[in-house]
């Protein structure tokens, strides 16, 4: 009964439904065939994008734009901005003072920056303070992006590689490391040491005496220490065929290091560069002038001592007369004597004072965390001990470059402190001389662009337990810190990445693998490992925030002696 009733009201229906269906039909063709035209030929042509917005960005304040935001919470640049940017996202617009800023926190962006659209952020700002120190911007890393720029950098990467009639720096490191152990580590003084190297030309080989029996196990402060051998070894490698004498040397370093302590300050010049006014109100920059005006004083003697010394050689016709970096310099500016832009004194002092600076103080901080990371794990501490006193036990080489090459843990613990503790987290600035779009983001000309490879090195959408140090995670994978996996750029990418990487990768092994070497280590006052403090402080670097103090206790190997 219900289906024919069904049944005949279906047919009584099936006119109406039919109209309707036809109406549907009508209005769906018709929406269908206006969007086709609002598309195709209504659309705007293709040359003509959607406009590019500004990255995303939390809310500035008039004058002082996101200033307030970086000052809330007491976390450092690196932590806040990384907070930031879980809000805001991996390409972040902030605005510091006057000074328009993009901070890019994750691989994928940093890939679009530094590889795809790399020579559009080639260049540097130049930040007054930098100005002051480097001349202008004479040196290497603040130079303007062009011809300049790349003559210097050739300095880096034939000057430091030791290619060229440089001589290669390693026996200068490896010599000057070995006196250091001596002279801060096991307090033996220099006496014992003989260098091979001296007499007949090979690689330096060391022999070093037993250290002295029952002596105390006294910390040392192995923060200061480390600093005192970045200074001998750039005094070797900068300053060392100069006629200064060793308090001259020591005034020189004291002196740079203050100056590395004000650039790494605040200042609000720096917020508003284009205010005169600011400057003369502030005396801006007063104590980083004196202080340059003095190193500059000492490193127009070095350069002037190098230059007697050649032309002296020139007349006694000494073709074997051993060159450093200065001499470098020199030969580079006597080449281009009679170009259009000849190179200057001042050229040459820029260089010296960048690669004092940007390549003293992070290598220094890599072994800083490293050591206190394998402090604070102990299966770590052994494993790489054994590793590096099997290499070299009885074979009558101490801890050289072919030897610490082979040493996979150690590069290991290297690449995940670099990971873990990038020493300069924010990397250093770049900036675009033009306007950019990428990925649908527009990047003003003269924007500030940072990259915080520390928070890439902690991203938890690429590494598995991004809190741990855990060195073997890298085991497996091909993953390096050399600018190709851009989840791990504690040297940056592109053109502009650190030119003295490989320098200071090697000095950090050959640091390390001498200080695992030939001592044990512990803690002082019974500290137990996870109490060891590991805040950070951020400078010029990301270093310890306390210097790291510890016990070295003398590792008896039964042949220590070279053969
Ligand atoms: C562990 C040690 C080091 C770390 C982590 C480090 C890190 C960096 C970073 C992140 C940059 C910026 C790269 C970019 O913009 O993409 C840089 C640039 C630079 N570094 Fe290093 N660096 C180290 C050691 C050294 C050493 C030993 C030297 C020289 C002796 C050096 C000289 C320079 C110079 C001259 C630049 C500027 C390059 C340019 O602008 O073309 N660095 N470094």
């Amino acid at each position: 009964m219900d289906n024919i009733l069904l049944e005949v009201g279906a047919q009584q229906l099936a006119p109406w439904l039919t109209m309707i269906s036809s109406a549907i039909f009508i209005a769906a063709t018709s929406v269908f065939l206006v969007s086709i035209w609002t598309c195709v030929v209504k659309r705007p042509p293709s040359s003509s994008p959607p406009a590019a917005r500004l990255p995303p960005g939390p809310w500035a304040l008039p004058l002082v734009g996101n200033l307030h935001q970086m000052a809330l919470g007491s976390s450092l640049p690196h932590r806040r901005l990384r907070d930031l940017a879980r809000q805001y996202g991996p390409v972040m617009r902030l605005r510091f003072g006057e000074v328009p800023i993009v901070v890019v926190s994750s691989a994928e962006w940093a890939k679009l920056f530094l590889q795809a659209h790399d020579a559009s952020f080639a260049a540097r700002p130049l930040l007054p303070a930098a100005s002051i120190v480097f001349y202008g911007g004479r040196d290497i890393a603040f130079a303007a992006y062009g011809e300049y720029w790349r003559k210097m950098r050739k300095v880096c990467d034939v000057g430091l590689l030791g290619t060229g009639r440089v001589k290669s720096l390693y026996p200068v490191m490896e010599q000057e490391v070995c006196k250091w152990i001596h002279a801060s580590i096991s307090r033996t003084d220099n006496a014992g040491i003989s260098s091979k190297s001296d007499e007949s030309g090979d690689p330096a080989l060391y022999s070093l005496p037993p250290p002295p029996a029952g002596a105390d196990h006294e910390p040392i402060n192995l923060s200061r220490s480390l600093f005192d051998l970045g200074c001998s070894i750039n005094s070797r490698l900068v300053l060392g065929m100069s006629s200064l004498g060793q308090e001259e040397v020591g005034v020189f370093f004291s002196l740079a290091g203050q100056l590395m302590k004000a650039m790494g300050g605040f200042d609000l010049v720096d917020l508003f560069p284009s205010s005169e006014l600011l400057r003369r109100i502030t005396g801006a920059h007063g104590e980083l002038k004196k202080l340059h005006a003095a190193l500059d004083a000492i490193l127009e003697t070095v350069i002037n001592d190098h230059v007697t010394k050649r032309s002296a050689a020139k007349n006694i016709d000494d073709e074997e007369e051993e060159e450093d970096l200065v001499d470098f310099l020199l030969n580079l500016k006597e080449n281009n004597e009679h170009r259009q832009s000849p190179i200057t004194n001042s050229d040459i002092k820029a260089v010296i004072l960048d690669l004092l600076m940007a390549g003293t103080s992070p290598w220094i901080a890599v072994v800083e965390w490293a050591m206190s990371e394998l402090m604070k794990h102990p299966r770590m501490m052994e494993k790489a001990q054994k590793e590096v006193r099997h290499r070299f036990d009885g074979q009558g080489e101490i801890v050289d470059e072919a030897g610490i090459n082979e040493l996979q843990y150690l590069e290991l613990v290297l690449t995940e402190t670099l990971r873990f503790h990038s020493p300069g987290p924010l990397n250093l600035p770049r900036e675009n001389q033009e306007t950019v779009v990428i990925n649908g983001y527009q990047i003003p000309a003269k924007t500030k662009v940072i990259f915080n490879s520390w928070a890439m090195g902690r991203d938890p959408d690429h590494w598995t337990n991004p809190e741990c140090f855990d060195p073997e995670r890298f085991l497996h994978t091909s993953t390096d810190y050399k600018g190709h996996h851009f989840d791990l750029i504690p040297f940056g990418a592109g053109r502009r990445i650190c030119p003295g990487m490989h320098f200071g990768t090697t000095i950090v092994k050959l640091v390390l693998a001498n200080l695992l070497y030939r001592f044990d280590w512990e803690l002082p006052n019974q500290m137990k490992p996870p109490d060891l403090d590991m805040s950070e402080r951020l400078g010029l670097d990301l270093r310890r925030k306390n210097d790291l103090v510890l016990v070295p206790i003398p590792y008896h190997h039964e042949s220590i002696e070279v053969a």
